[in-house]
């Protein structure tokens, strides 16, 4: 059950992006994919999600491989937030985070009471209700970020796959997002997310892959993972993992090897 990828190797333009990765990704729990630059994270994130093919082994949601869900199936369990958070169209802040019941919904039939509270409460949850009467184009960059989380957020799926949600927001809102995303694991979401910061990465998710070249280097717990030697060996930098005084972890790079 869960998330699996088995021997997962995706391919683009010749090139093997991800090769033949194995990976179980439990429901209620955070999973930080972690890795420098370039080391195939957002491509695994993509075929996790079911947006990009595999060319060897899969991807399986519940046992059920996830090339056979139909793709209104597959949006209503698997919320996808990407990277880029680009928006073409000038929509009304409201209006596009309500685009996230679009899997839910008749595109035909009005929103229902339930649709209308969905999205109100991703509202709330990303504090920008009070940008919901905002044209998105309007908003600075931490905002539109946000927005574009509620979207995801009002689909209230069971999976959340978000690639770098902390890019642009200040520390206030990337300690929010991840208590909200961490709010959503206790609720019984399964959250994958592409994260470089590890002091963050080590704080808040349960368990860790760490990804170099396209392979795993090493998985398992966040703690486990994260040590000042695995962090050389992906990011070749030297580190000092600790705690503060209060026990939060921390990562503080030194020195580049
Ligand atoms: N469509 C594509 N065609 C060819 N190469 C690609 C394509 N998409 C990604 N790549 C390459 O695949 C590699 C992995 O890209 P990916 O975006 O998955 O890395 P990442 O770990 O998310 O990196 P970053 O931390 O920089 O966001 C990179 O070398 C990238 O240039």
């Amino acid at each position: 059950m869960g998330l699996t990828a088995t021997g997962l190797s995706v391919s683009r333009a010749g090139r093997v992006l991800v090769d033949g990765v194995d990976a179980r990704f439990a429901s209620g729990r955070i999973t930080a994919i972690l890795g420098p630059n370039g080391a195939g994270k957002s491509t695994l994130l993509k075929a996790l999600a079911g947006l990009l093919p595999a060319s060897a082994g899969g991807v399986s949601l519940d046992g059920q491989p996830i090339g056979a869900m139909t793709p209104r199936e597959r949006a209503r369990r698997i919320g996808y937030l990407p990277q880029d958070g680009t928006v073409h169209w000038n929509l009304m802040v409201r209006d596009l985070v309500a685009l996230g019941r679009m899997p839910h919904r008749s595109p035909y039939a009005a929103p229902s009471a339930h649709d209308e509270q969905a999205v109100e409460q991703a509202l709330d949850a990303t504090d920008t209700t009070h940008l919901a009467d905002r044209p998105v184009l309007t908003l600075s960059g931490g905002e539109r970020a946000r927005v574009l989380l509620a979207r995801v957020l009002a689909g209230r799926p069971d999976w959340l796959l978000v690639d770098e949600p902390l890019a642009s927001l200040d520390p206030a809102y990337q300690l929010d997002v991840l208590a909200r995303l961490r709010a959503a694991g206790q609720a019984g979401a399964g959250v994958v997310l592409v994260l470089h910061d590890l002091s963050l990465a080590l704080r808040t998710a349960d368990a860790a892959l760490l990804l170099a070249g396209g392979k795993v280097l090493a998985a398992g717990s966040a703690d486990t993972v994260l040590t000042p030697q695995t962090i050389a060996q992906a990011y070749g930098v030297e580190v000092e993992v600790g705690r503060t005084a209060g026990g939060i972890p921390y990562v503080l790079s030194s020195e580049r090897l």
